[in-house]
């Protein structure tokens, strides 16, 4: 009898299987007409098998095999893999408008502030509306200079921290130092008015947001592509829907310091000047003006202010340990840095300024390089909204898309020796030499952001990164200091530290995982201190 059972389960359970199989291969082969090919798939899991750790890394192994348009399945997710800036150019460039939305993968239904995304918002007329208020006023170049007491000030603070510290022969953790440095100028810049008022609120704000982003990070590959998807088996979606609840508290609580300000004024008649605005008071200025293209509601502002700090805090600190990592694996890369800011402070002794930087291509250079091996952002997202025909293949209406930016920036055929370390690469003279303000620049290949394809670093098309500019200004001006000011070496009795191949979705991990302890040595040339 219970043979019986087994007997009965077990024919169920293996007929069950095949139909499953076969209507799989019977969709597959239908919609797979003309599509890019791809490894052969496994139901249900697609190719989740042939990916190694690294996303990124492991897209770009498979494309030796199957070309520069592969079809990928990871679970559910369908995916088209761009691996080469020629196919890249036909996405970012001629078909831009056609590939202007991103898609979205993973648990979404966590999130408090539903349907208030700018970041992944489709192409539409709220993406439209916030890009266009980024570009005239958030970010505007205006905006930037204004902020540039904020970005020398706070560095100046990095540098006094870590004069005591070398006075005292302390080891620090740059990790830490880098997430400090970028949430307080940040927080500067968005609500400072407030930040005047609380000089704790940055470590609040990065409490906060670190506590979102861990809850963000610990999804697993099945519950984000996986049939485990909509099931929040280990609670992650809990944890995130209520670290997400402790940020409304707080930006609540900012947001009311701002409606009481403007009421006070309101009662003392009293005006601001355009010039002591930041971010926050721009927000709520649209969000009150009742001739906007587009009414605001307090959710989009909410989450709009949370994207960027989710946007730019770890990004911008990973970069910094990045390059810091590369500078002390390569220390003949310090001194041609140091040599460069001589050159342009002649005798003068004094800590380098944001003026300066246009003098200092070399340090940029260093920087694009850095960004070039160790991408922050390294699988770009896309979907299109049309049907049409991309390196002769048909790329259907809702069609999701990575482009390996990871990939395509150690591409052999565009970077020789593309593992190595060499800024020089970027040093190619690039247009003829020009007299501007009394100096000769060269135009050199230093652009983070453009119309190269050959570098993604920052993306590009419609949904480039917006920060890009301003993260080049703190990148800069944070490492030329660090070198001008300080030695730098590996704590412990190593020269060099170890890179490790970081792992997971993104390839933004850093050397030393989430810390880079190093010991800063003032550097004995200089007569200068930052005291
Ligand atoms: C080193 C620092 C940073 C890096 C490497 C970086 C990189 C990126 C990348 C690769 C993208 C996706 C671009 C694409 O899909 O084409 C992106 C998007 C974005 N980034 Fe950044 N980012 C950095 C810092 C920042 C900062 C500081 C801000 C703002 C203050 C910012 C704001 C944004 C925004 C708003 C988007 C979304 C644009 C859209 O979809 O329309 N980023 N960033």
């Amino acid at each position: 009898m219970n043979l019986d059972i087994n007997y009965t389960s077990c024919s169920y359970l293996f007929f069950t299987f095949i139909i499953i199989f076969l209507i799989h291969r019977l969709f597959s082969s239908t919609s797979h007409r003309n599509v890019p090919p791809g490894p052969r798939g496994l139901p249900f899991l697609g190719h989740m098998h042939l990916l190694r750790s690294s996303l990124p890394r492991s897209l770009q192994a498979l494309a030796l095999t199957y070309g520069p348009l592969m079809t990928i399945r990871i679970g559910s997710l369908r995916v088209l893999v761009v691996s080469d800036s020629e196919t890249a150019k036909q996405i970012l460039k001629a078909h831009d408008p056609d590939f202007a939305s991103k898609f979205v993968f993973g648990p979404r239904q966590f999130n408090v502030y539903k349907g208030a995304e700018f970041f992944n918002a489709p192409y539409g007329p709220y993406w439209r509306f916030m890009k266009k208020l980024c570009m005239t006023k958030l970010f505007a170049g205006y905006q930037l200079d204004r902020f540039v007491d904020i970005r020398e000030e706070e560095t100046l603070a990095l540098l006094r921290t870590l004069v005591e510290r070398s006075r005292n022969g302390e080891a620090c953790d740059l990790g830490l130092e880098f997430t400090a440095l970028t949430t307080k100028i940040l927080s500067k810049m968005v609500m400072g008015k407030r930040c005047r008022q609380n000089s704790d609120l940055p470590i609040e704000i990065r409490k906060v947001v670190r506590n979102i982003m861990a809850c963000a990070t610990r999804f697993g590959f099945m519950e984000l592509f996986g049939p485990l998807r909509d099931l929040d088996v280990f609670g992650n979606g809990k944890r995130l829907r209520s670290s997400i609840w402790q940020y409304d508290e707080l930006i609540e609580k900012i947001l009311k310091g701002y409606k009481d300000d403007k009421s006070n004024k309101d009662d003392l008649n009293s005006t601001e000047g355009e010039k002591d605005k930041d971010i926050v008071d721009i927000l709520l200025d649209t969000y009150n003006d009742p001739k906007a293209e587009l009414k605001l509601n307090m959710n989009q502002i909410k989450f709009f202010i949370l994207e960027l700090f989710m946007a730019s805090l770890d990004t911008t600190s990973a970069a910094l340990q990045w390059t810091m990592t590369e500078l002390i694996n390569n220390q003949d890369i310090i001194v041609k840095i140091r040599d460069e800011i001589k050159s342009v402070l002649g005798t003068t002794n004094r800590l380098i300024k944001e003026s300066d930087l246009q003098k200092l291509p070399y340090l940029q250079a260093t920087i694009k390089e850095t960004l070039r091996l160790h991408p922050v952002g390294p699988l770009l997202r896309r979907e299109s909204n049309r049907d049409m025909k991309i390196n002769g293949y048909d790329v259907k209406s809702g069609t999701k898309i990575f482009i390996n930016a990871y990939g395509i920036m150690r591409d052999p055929t565009t970077y020789k020796d593309p593992d190595k370390f060499i800024p020089e690469r970027f040093l190619v003279v690039e247009q003829t030499t020009e007299r501007k303000m009394g100096y000769y620049y060269k135009q050199y290949m230093l652009e983070l952001k453009g119309q190269d394809v050959n570098y993604l670093a920052f993306g590009s098309g419609r949904r480039g990164c917006l920060g890009a500019s301003h993260a080049s200004l703190v990148l800069s001006l944070t490492i030329g200091s660090l070198v001008q000011c300080f030695n730098w070496k590996v704590k412990g009795d190593k020269d060099k530290i170890k890179i490790k191949l970081p792992t997971g979705f993104s390839a933004s991990g850093t050397a030393g995982g989430s810390s880079l302890t190093c010991s800063p040595e003032l550097n004995s040339d200089l007569l200068w201190t930052p005291n």
